[in-house]
């Protein structure tokens, strides 16, 4: 049920604060997914900033087709798991599909994220009509990072996996999503599969750390799934690089991952999406 000295916070350890002082100085936010003790030490090794137990466990630990089965009880294991692991990296447990029909059960799952999980932010995926509970959530000190552009818990409604904001309205739509969010109080945002220029221009907009994945190089941060970067993603999406093929062993794949990032080496070109 606890999750004891993860509570405390600790020196020179990334924070929102940090975060935001990293967007203020222009230092990149080096940010992967993880899901378990072992490989989330390597990463805190490795000097990433932030740890997501994603969703997208269920797809590359579990096997599922998408992210939809997911439970809150699983996000708890796996993110203590990860927790355990972790001294300087933020700790990020998602918000899975179902998790927040109304802000009321939204405010109670984040709550066994915090309290159980040892999660020190939750992330939840939508725009305005998310609002309220981003509000309920920061009135109860439980830092938010919120997801806009592919949602993956949408993939029913999307019908697929592909690049959002093209059109103008959408792109203009996602803007004013964006404001909302930060305005209720996110702390952070996930931008994912949008045009590079559009990450690049609401990253500039807003004065919350934008983190792009398939977003481009013009965001405050990255983050990849830890499976994509290691190699082992048998069909990657395009967006990804799979840094251990390139390194020899896992740390060096994971400190190469960290040191593009931090030089704005990746994403590249062909990592991004044009409008
Ligand atoms: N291994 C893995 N990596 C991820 O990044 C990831 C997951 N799983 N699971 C949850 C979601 C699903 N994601 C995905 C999956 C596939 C594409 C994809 O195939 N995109 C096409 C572009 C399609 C288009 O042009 O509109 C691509 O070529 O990459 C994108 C995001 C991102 N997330
Ligand atoms: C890809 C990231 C942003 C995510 O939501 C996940 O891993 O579940
Ligand atoms: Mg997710």
């Amino acid at each position: 049920m606890t999750s004891g000295d993860r509570q405390r916070p600790r020196g020179g350890a990334v924070n929102v604060t940090r975060l935001a002082a990293m967007k203020r100085d222009g230092e990149p936010i080096a940010c992967l997914t993880a899901y378990d003790y072992g490989f989330a030490a390597a990463c805190e090794r490795a000097g990433v900033d932030l740890l997501l137990v994603g969703d997208s466990l269920g797809m590359v630990v579990q096997g599922h087709e998408t992210t939809l089965p997911v439970t809150v009880e699983e996000v708890i294991y796996h993110t203590r798991c990860v927790a355990r692991a972790c001294r300087r990296s933020l700790v990020v447990a998602d918000m899975p599909f179902m998790s927040h029909p109304d802000a009321e059960s939204g405010l109670a799952s984040a709550g066994r994220l915090v309290k159980e999980g040892g999660a020190q932010m939750v992330k939840l995926e939508g725009g305005a009509e998310q609002a309220a509970l981003v509000s309920r959530l920061s009135a109860n000190g439980i830092p938010v990072c919120a997801h806009l552009g592919l949602r993956p818990q949408q993939v029913h409604k999307l019908g697929g996996y592909r690049v959002q904001g093209r059109a103008e309205a959408e792109a203009e739509a996602m803007a004013a999503d964006a404001r909302a969010l930060e305005e209720a109080g996110a702390d952070l945002l996930i931008l994912e599969c949008v045009p590079a220029a559009l990450a690049r221009r609401l990253a500039g907009a807003l004065a919350i750390p934008v983190i792009g994945i398939g977003a481009g190089s013009g965001c405050d941060g990255q983050i990849l799934v830890l499976h994509d970067v290691l190699g082992v993603t048998p069909q990657p999406p395009r967006f990804a690089r799979a840094f251990g093929r390139e390194a020899a062993g896992v740390e060096p794949a994971l400190a190469a991952y960290v040191e593009a990032v931090k030089a704005r080496s990746f994403p590249g070109e062909q990592h991004g999406f044009q409008a």
